[in-house]
C-alpha cells in the first residue's frame, strides 16, 4: 500500500524529529491550523502522561497527538478517548492479524495480552474557561516498553507490540494506519451519536462483568464492571448499589 493511499481527506500531519511534547506542540500550534493535524515526534523530551505522571518514550516508539477544534460541549469532547482507543485496536488488528490480543481498559488504555500497550492522553485547550481546541495526544510502545520499575505499584505491567508479536512498525507507519481508523470513528461519532462507539468499545472492553477497583485521588470503589453510560462514566456495582464514576484509574 502506498503511504498516503488512506490518508484521510482534510487531516493535516507534521512529523518532527525531537519535541518537548506533542500534546504541547498541539497548544502551540492549535490557534494557526486550519483543520485537524496529526503532529508526530520521533523522540520527546518532556512526554507527559495521565494525572500528571511523565511518560518514557524510548526512540522507535510512537508518539503522537492529532490537535482539533470540534465545535461541541465538553462532555462531548471527551468521549475522543474511546474513538482514540477504537482506532488504535484497529490499528494494531490491521498490522497483526489479532484481533483477540487486544483490550481496550477503561477510560484511556489499550491492553495486549493483558499487558499496557499504549496510552491516551486528552487534554482540551481553553480560552476564556471556554474549551475551543482538543488534544488527543497517543502513546504506543512500539518497539520498547518501559521497565516494570518505571510505572506505578499495581498498575498494568506495560508491553511492546514487538516483543508481543514480532511486528516491526515505524511511528510513520504506524500513523498511516491510526490516522484513517481515527477518522472513520470520529465520522461514526458526528454522524450516528455515542451509541455504536459505546457498542463496539464494549465488545472490546477488558474485564467487563468481572470485580474491579476504581480509584481517584481521594475514592476508591469496588465492584462489577456493568458498562459504561451514555457520557462514557464506569458503571460499577458496588455493595453500596450502582455507582457513575465519570474519571478513575482501574485495577484488576
Ligand atoms: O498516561 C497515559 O497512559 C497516557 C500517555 C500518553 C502519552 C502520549 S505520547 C504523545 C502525547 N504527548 C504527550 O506528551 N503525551 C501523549
Amino acid at each position: 500500500m502506498a503511504a498516503d493511499s488512506g490518508w484521510p481527506t482534510g487531516v493535516g500531519r507534521r512529523i518532527y524529529d525531537t519535541l518537548d511534547s506533542t500534546n504541547a506542540e498541539a497548544a502551540r500550534l492549535a490557534p494557526e491550523l486550519a483543520g485537524p493535524t496529526w503532529i508526530l515526534a520521533r523522540e520527546q523530551t518532556a512526554a507527559r502522561g495521565r494525572r500528571g505522571r511523565p511518560w518514557q518514550n524510548p526512540a522507535g516508539n510512537f508518539a503522537a497527538t492529532l490537535v482539533s477544534r470540534p465545535d461541541e460541549p465538553p462532555e462531548r469532547l471527551a468521549l475522543r478517548s474511546f474513538v482514540a482507543a477504537l482506532a488504535l485496536r484497529d490499528a494494531f488488528v490491521a498490522v497483526t492479524g489479532r484481533p483477540g490480543s487486544f483490550a481496550l481498559k477503561w477510560p484511556n488504555d489499550v491492553l495486549l495480552n493483558g499487558g499496557k500497550v499504549a496510552g491516551i492522553l486528552l487534554e482540551t485547550l481553553t480560552g476564556g474557561g471556554t474549551p475551543w481546541a482538543l488534544a488527543v495526544g497517543v502513546g504506543v510502545n512500539l518497539r520498547m516498553a518501559p521497565d516494570r520499575a518505571e510505572v506505578e505499584p499495581g498498575a498494568v505491567a506495560p508491553v511492546s507490540l514487538m516483543s508481543e508479536t514480532g511486528a516491526c512498525l515505524t511511528p510513520e507507519e504506524f500513523l498511516d494506519q491510526l490516522a484513517p481508523a481515527y477518522a472513520m470513528w470520529e465520522s461514526r461519532l458526528t454522524t450516528y451519536g455515542f451509541a455504536p462507539v459505546r457498542e463496539a468499545w464494549l465488545q472490546n472492553a477488558a474485564r467487563l462483568g468481572e470485580t474491579v477497583t476504581a480509584r481517584t485521588g481521594r475514592d476508591s470503589w469496588e465492584g462489577r464492571f456493568e458498562t459504561i453510560d451514555d457520557s462514557g462514566a464506569l458503571i460499577l456495582v458496588t455493595a453500596r448499589g450502582r455507582q457513575a464514576i465519570p474519571a478513575a484509574e482501574i485495577h484488576f
